[in-house]
């Protein structure tokens, strides 16, 4: 028996009023989160995924942003509550964590005042001093070591990775169903945020939580992924299993991506070209001005329909309608020994 998704996004767009004209960062996207698993939103810079990920519990600024469509969370219908109803969700079963700590973290408190203050928003009935045995508990579970002592230190005595530890930790205070992570390990150097990414995969166990993993760095999304979504300018460009879209990449632009991993093709200068103006977006696909196969029908009418590869794997891209060839985009690449795969050169 399947059981229904706990989050399911339906044509969320949001739009902000800006000096130049309407700006849609989010254009109609859709996606699902099953309990217990972990998506992760990945595209370039300004693709929208912050704006697509923070317009679910409508932490966006309002105005200008405008958040239109459906979000349903645990079967209800959360974009149309009211603020109030929204505060009880947000911070609560839904919790967040951003890519600066120092920036969510007041410089001014000890972390064990801050977590002990979060433990008592959440449950007012908490004495001080169980609240301070479950902050200790918390930091031991984020891997802080020497818990109990480091309760009384400030945040700056913290090393980075130490202060995303503790922002996870107060994310974990209400024993939230989703955490969204945008970026959490992007300010981190690159040892400390496998740390990070290993610690986040025991939590989700030990807490049984769903993640929506934001990133722009697919080498993140391998390690940490169940599902993926490809965003580019707004839109959805492909999604699929973890390993289909590794093994079976299939929109131009996730091949572009990957490419750009280190000691691929385009590790070094990135894909060329930049995101069109999210004001005045072009007509047909959003990747068709950068892509090496656009022809003339990727360039009208709106972005493609998603087109089914497997049950869990689609994309939106011309190639793959009837009456198109994608061997044009997945050419096979002989390896040396003769085998043939589908998979992006590394040449
Ligand atoms: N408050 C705002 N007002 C106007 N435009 C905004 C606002 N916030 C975001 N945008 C615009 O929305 C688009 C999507 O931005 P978003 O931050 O979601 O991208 P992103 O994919 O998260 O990029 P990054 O990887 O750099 O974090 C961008 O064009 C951005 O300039
Ligand atoms: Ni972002």
């Amino acid at each position: 028996m399947s059981e229904e998704p706990l989050l399911t996004v339906e044509g969320l767009t949001t739009e902000f009023t800006t000096d130049n004209g309407v700006l849609t960062a989010v254009d109609g996207i859709d996606f699902e989160i099953e309990r217990g698993e972990t998506l992760c939103l990945v595209g370039e810079s300004g693709s929208g995924k912050t704006v697509a990920s923070e317009s679910i519990t409508r932490i966006v600024p309002t105005p200008p942003g405008e958040v239109t469509g459906s979000v349903t969370f645990d079967g209800q219908e959360i974009i149309s509550m009211s603020e109030s109803e929204l505060k009880e969700i947000r911070g609560g079963r839904i919790a967040h964590v951003f890519q600066n700590p120092q920036d969510a973290l007041n410089h001014c408190y000890t972390v064990g005042w801050q977590i002990v203050e979060a433990i008592q928003t959440h449950e007012p009935n908490t004495s001080k001093q169980e609240a301070r045995e479950r902050a200790v508990g918390l930091l031991n579970d984020v891997g802080v070591a020497n818990a109990a002592a480091r309760l009384d230190d400030y945040p700056h005595e913290f090393s980075g990775g130490q202060k995303q530890r503790v922002m996870i930790a107060m994310a974990l205070v209400t024993n939230p169903d989703l955490l969204i992570a945008d970026e959490p390990t992007t300010a981190l150097d690159v040892t400390v945020q496998a740390q990070i990414l290993n610690l986040l995969e025991e939590l989700q166990e030990e807490y049984n939580m769903s993640i929506l993993f934001v990133t722009h760095d697919l080498g993140v999304v391998a390690g940490i992924a169940d599902q993926v979504v490809v965003m580019y300018a707004g839109k959805v460009m492909e999604r699929g299993g973890v390993h289909e879209i590794f093994d079976e990449p299939s929109h131009p632009y996730t091949r572009a991506l990957l490419e750009c991993l280190p000691g691929k093709s385009r590790s070094a200068e990135g894909i060329p070209g930049s995101l069109p103006s999210p004001i005045s977006p072009p007509d047909g696909c959003r990747f068709a001005p950068r892509c090496d196969y656009a022809v003339e029908e990727c360039r009208a009418g709106d972005q493609p329909p998603e087109e089914p590869l497997s049950e869990s794997h689609a994309v939106s891209c011309v190639h793959y309608q009837q009456g198109y060839d994608p061997a044009v985009i997945r050419e096979e690449v002989v390896q040396e020994d003769g085998a043939t795969t589908g998979g992006v050169s590394s040449d």
